[in-house]
Parts: C-alpha cells; structure tokens; sequence
C-alpha cells in the first residue's frame, strides 16, 4: 500500500464520521442537470450564500456504499491537484435518499460534445487535450493510482476550444498493483488483456445474438474468475483510443475481441512487427525513455496498421507506443508528450476532414450516435 493509498483510507473513515444530513435546496440553488451517468447524476448548483458555481455530484444511496461514494469524494478533494484533474469542494453531505460532494464544474460539457461523428475534431483541439489528460494520469500514476475509465464523457471542458480540460469520474480508482477479477465489456476502451482474460475464464456465458447493444453490454458485465493486477497501463490503451476517437470520430475497432474484424486486424499488423501479445498482467518500465526523437520514426519502414493510415509517422509511433497489445511494453501516458507539436494527421487526409467538419457544423455530436459503454461494477 503506497502511502498515498493509506492516507485515502484514513480521510474516509474521518470523513464518515463528519458526514452530516443536509437538505440541498437550503445551500444550493440547483441551476441544471449536467449529466447522468450509470451511478447518479450530476447538477450545476450556485451556492447560496458564496454564490459559487458547482457541480453536485448525486449518488443514490440504495445503489451506492457508502465506502465507494467515500473513496471518490476523497479521492478528488486531496489527490486530484493536478489542474486538469476535477477536485472536490470540500463540501459532501446526505440526504434521505443520496450521497452528494460538491466538485469544480466543468461548465463547456464534456468531450463528448464536441467530437463530431466521423470527422473528429482538430488536431490542434486534439493535441492540447492529449498533453492535458498526459499531464493529469501521470500525476494520478505518480501517487499510485490508476483512473480505469478514460473515456469522452469522464473529460469535463472548462472552455469551448479545449485550452482546459478536466479529467474526472474517479469512481473506478484503484490503487496499482490491488487484485481485482477481471472485467471485459464490449467497448473499443476496453484493453486486449482483458479480453485475453475472458478467454481463460469459463464463467463467460456468450450472449444470445439480436440483443440491442446497451442491454447486451449490461448482460455481459460479469465479474471474471480471472484476478489481475491494477495497472496504469490500462489507462495508457484507453487515451491511445480515445486520442483516435478524437481525430477522426471514430473507433479503431468496436472492441477489442477476437470476435471483430478491426481489432483482429490490427492485433495481426501488430504481432508482425512486434511479436505476440501473450503477456498479461504485469507492468514493466517501457523501453528507451520515449524521449529520443530519432525514435520517433523508427517504424517508418513497416507498412502501418490499416486504421492508421491516414496518420504521419509521429502519430503512428504514438499510437503504437500507447495501443501496444502487450501491457508490459505499453507506453507511459508522460511518454505522450514527446509526440507533440508536430503534424498527426496527413495532409490530404487533413484537408478532407476540415472541409467534412465544415460540412457537419450543426450536426451534433458523438454523444448522439455512440453507445454508452458497459462496464464493471464499482
Ligand atoms: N464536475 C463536472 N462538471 C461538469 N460536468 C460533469 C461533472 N461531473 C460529471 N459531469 C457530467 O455528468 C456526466 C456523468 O457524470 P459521471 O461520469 O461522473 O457519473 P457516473 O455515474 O460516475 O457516470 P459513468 O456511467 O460514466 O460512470 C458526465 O458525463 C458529465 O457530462
């Protein structure tokens, strides 16, 4: 147990002995909602009498323990200083039917909104969230945690040009290195490890076919009798995807299974420049510091994975640094940094999507299109 872990312990059994019955409405004066996830919702509050903008984060305390719910709010008020992570108030409380802390708000939306369907967004927009959400799980990793939920809708904008981003939703972190089963769900965020595990593990059922796809994930969220470690380099494959997902408003694969094409394609492109993806939960420190530029272009004599094709060489060596199969030699989220600065996007491929972003302005976003992701229980 790392002492940042041990100290999270403790401010929960503090705090649950502070922890007062409170009635919102006599504090707050709740504004909107700003979003719902699968655990609670959240709302934009002003607080009465400071008149300071919030983010009320609601949890129902009949699905909700009152440890998990704990663990979060504590976790987000003294871990979470870095500036592209969401912090807590310092202000949590419960009514008859909820847990509720109060946490900065993120008044623009979250990512969510602003990739648009099959055209992404700019690569500018792009590389400042990267070195962003770089800077915010290297600094979470730092004090021993790992976030296990990157993902569009867990990155709160505090701008509408994305010059500040802010990472959130703790309710998944754990610390590295705690033993937990398994858990694959059908989602591109998902990593090969965990599939590699479902595929050991016989307690998966398969799902009849025809299902609509959200009551299909929630089905096959099941706990694996397969036990792994926490690893940070969960979190390095989930920003590789979602840096994909930002560029081009789309998914390198729909899952990471053995069952879909793209992913299976890639696995192949992959284990023919690299070797196979047999290792499973250890994590190893990368090879080479990541910070030699003439790294950078060292797989520019192999053919690219076919979802890569439209990127420049820097951006294809990024993503085969974070989208490496094997979790051991997956690279650093800080490793990403040293990507930056340069052209991702080739040019033609560039100048398509500016005039296809030109054209769908007004369309919305992805939010409307894509499924909420399944995924385990806190
Ligand atoms: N601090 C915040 N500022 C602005 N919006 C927020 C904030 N926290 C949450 N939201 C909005 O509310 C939505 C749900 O919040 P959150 O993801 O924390 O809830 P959850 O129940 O844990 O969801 P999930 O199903 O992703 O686990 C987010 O996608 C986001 O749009």
């Amino acid at each position: 147990m790392t002492a940042a872990t041990q100290l999270l312990d403790e401010m929960c059994h503090l705090t649950a002995q502070s922890l007062t019955p409170m009635d919102t409405s006599e504090h707050f004066k709740v504004l909107k909602l700003l979003g719902e996830g699968s655990y609670g919702k959240v709302m934009l509050a002003v607080h009465r009498k400071r008149g300071t903008p919030m983010a009320l984060k609601f949890f129902p305390r009949e699905s909700t323990s009152l440890l998990s719910f704990l663990r979060e709010y504590n976790l987000s008020l003294s871990f979470c200083t870095h500036p592209s992570l969401t912090r807590a108030l310092g202000i949590a409380y419960s009514t008859p039917s909820h847990y509720v802390f109060a946490q900065q708000a993120g008044l623009f939306g979250d990512l969510y909104d602003v990739i648009m369907p099959e055209v992404g967004m700019e690569e500018d927009c792009c590389q400042r969230v990267v070195s962003q959400l770089c800077g915010a799980l290297s600094h979470l990793h730092s004090l021993g945690f790992v976030h296990r939920d990157i993902k569009p809708e867990n990155v709160f904008l505090c701008d509408s040009a994305c010059r500040w981003v802010k990472l959130g939703d703790f309710g998944m972190v754990k610390a590295r290195g705690t033993r937990v089963p398994e858990v694959w769900y059908s989602s591109p965020y998902c990593t090969p490890e965990a599939e590699i595990a479902r595929g050991n593990d016989d307690s998966w059922r398969s799902i009849s076919d025809g299902n609509d796809g959200a009551k299909e994930n929630k089905e096959m969220e099941k706990k694996s009798r397969v036990w792994v470690s926490v690893e940070p380099s969960t979190d390095s494959w989930a920003l590789g995807v979602l840096t994909y997902a930002m560029l081009t408003g789309s998914h390198p694969w729909a899952e990471t299974s053995s069952d879909c094409h793209s992913y299976l394609k890639y696995q192949e492109w992959f284990d023919g420049t690299k070797g196979p993806a047999d290792e499973l939960d250890v994590w190893a420190e990368p090879q080479g510091d990541g910070t030699d530029g003439a790294e950078l272009g060292e797989n520019d004599h192999s053919p690219t994975a076919p979802q890569f094709t439209c990127f420049t060489p820097l951006a294809c060596s990024f993503f085969q640094s974070l989208l490496d199969p094997r979790p051991r030699h997956r690279g650093r989220p800080e490793d990403g940094l040293s990507y930056l600065g340069g052209d991702w996007v080739m040019e033609k491929e560039r100048v398509r999507l500016e005039e296809e972003r030109k054209k769908s302005r007004g369309k919305g976003a992805i939010r409307n299109m894509k499924e909420r992701e399944g995924r385990g229980e806190r």
